[in-house]
């Protein structure tokens, strides 16, 4: 009895073993099994946050392609509004052409347009030519005080109206009808006090994707606006930010020597500092021009490089840049009557300390400033260090002595044939 309940003790031992060791055994392989689920519901996981980005990236792609295209049917259809129907395309097309009509749509670069022309929150901005308003929303996104837009073509008038009114009570808009160039801006702004022309500037900005058929013409007149600080320059050194064709861009700030260099260059140069900011390129506008944009500022300079009357440094500039491939000296003769052309002219060059021999786009700004005092007589003065505006009583014995060394420092310096020396005449010791 014993020895059967000693070998079923032994046995079941044995049983309870394998039990335990079965289990052991299923615990690891069920340990195996939760591990290899964790890692797949892991893997999972991946995926499916992998197909979420790039369904949510798909999804923005298909948006974007719908809002530009809603963007561009919008665009057209602007186009396809004005209050004037055009009958056929060919029609529409050159009415855009004549007024010089490319538009900017793209917000970044008017943005940077807009940027570009300085700090402009609270202040008092004209912009020319608003057409459909891609630059005004740039300029009103950045909160002047008041902008007026001066636009041509009445059929923005509606666009720029919504315009108007979605920024009330924020920016004052002025819709101004009519042309840049009859534009009064001593009426538009009379509210800007008016700043001294040596101080800071005023806070008023002229910005403007200007329209190519008026661009150089409109920058003459206000540079002799500048000069006679009249109009926009009432208010003292209103600075300007506009776009020209590239080449015009490039002609305006030409420096001596550049392939560029032309009558336009020193004008601007000689009462502004100019800088082309950036180039926008021709596939930015619609319709597309056949030319590149340069987007150039204007800052009047305190002092002009030549201070005298506008008329005359224009005439001398187009005389002498008339003749561009040859000496300036055979321009410059133009000035002068037919028997004394040659004589007078050499006098001239010489009395500017300039060689004439040079071609007009070498002479540096300094020279051509020089040129114009000779050509107005005021050479004389300046050797002499005497103001040419003091009337004759004002100056005083010292400065007439000055006056009559430099007269006779220039007579033997360049003489001419029917020059007498009376200077020496005078009690002077000369
Ligand atoms: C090159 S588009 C620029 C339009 C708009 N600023 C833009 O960037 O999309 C020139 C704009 O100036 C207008 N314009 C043309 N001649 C003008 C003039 N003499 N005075 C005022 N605006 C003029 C045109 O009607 C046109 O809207």
């Amino acid at each position: 009895m014993v020895v059967l309940i000693r070998h079923n003790l032994t046995f079941s031992t044995q049983i309870l073993t394998k039990i335990l060791k079965l289990i052991r055994t299923d615990l690891d392989f069920m340990r195996f099994i939760e591990k290899q689920n964790r890692e797949r519901v892991e893997k999972l996981k991946r995926l499916r946050r992998n197909n979420l980005i790039t369904a949510g990236l798909l999804g923005c792609g298909v948006f974007s392609i719908y809002f530009y295209s809603m963007f561009a049917v919008k665009q057209e259809t602007f186009l396809d509004d004005f209050d004037e129907p055009v009958k056929t395309l060919e029609k529409q097309l050159r009415a855009i052409k004549q007024l010089s009509q490319n538009f900017l749509m793209d917000e970044r670069i008017t943005d940077k347009i807009v940027k570009t022309a300085g700090y402009i929150r609270n202040h008092y901005v004209c912009e020319v030519g608003p057409g459909p308003g891609g630059i005004t929303r740039s300029i009103i996104n950045r909160r002047p005080k008041k902008l007026v837009v001066v636009e041509k073509d009445n059929r923005f008038l509606p666009t720029l109206e919504l315009l108007k009114e979605s920024c009330e009570g924020h920016v004052n808009v002025e819709i101004e009808i009519g042309d840049i160039l009859t534009y009064n801006f001593e009426r538009g702004f009379s509210e800007i006090p008016k700043h001294n022309w040596y101080e800071a500037p005023p806070p008023l900005h002229i910005i403007g994707n200007l329209p190519f058929s008026v661009s150089t013409y409109l920058i003459i007149k206000w540079l002799k606006e500048i000069s006679l600080k009249t109009s926009a320059w009432a208010y003292g050194r209103t600075p300007l930010t506009l776009t020209f064709q590239k080449e015009v861009a490039e002609r305006i700030v030409a420096p001596v020597t550049d392939k560029q260099r032309c009558r336009l260059s020193l004008m601007c140069q000689t009462w502004c500092h100019v800088e082309h900011r950036f180039t926008i390129p021709g596939k930015a506008f619609v319709p597309k021009p056949d030319v590149d944009v340069g987007v150039v500022t204007f800052y009047p300079r305190k002092y002009p490089l030549v201070n005298l009357q506008f008329d005359v440094v224009e005439k001398l500039l187009r005389t002498i840049f008339n003749m561009r491939q040859k000496y300036s000296l055979r321009g410059v003769e133009n000035l002068f009557p037919e028997d004394l052309k040659s004589l007078l002219g050499k006098r001239l060059f010489m009395l500017a300390d300039v060689d004439y021999t040079a071609r007009p786009f070498e002479i540096t700004n300094e020279e051509f400033a020089r040129l114009c005092y000779a050509y107005k007589g005021k050479r004389l003065f300046m050797l002499a260090d005497v103001d040419y505006t003091a009337r004759p009583f004002e100056i005083t014995n010292e400065e007439f002595a000055r006056l009559c060394y430099a007269y006779k420092a220039l007579c033997k310096e360049y003489p001419i044939a029917d020059y007498d020396y009376r200077a020496s005449k005078h009690p002077v010791e000369l």
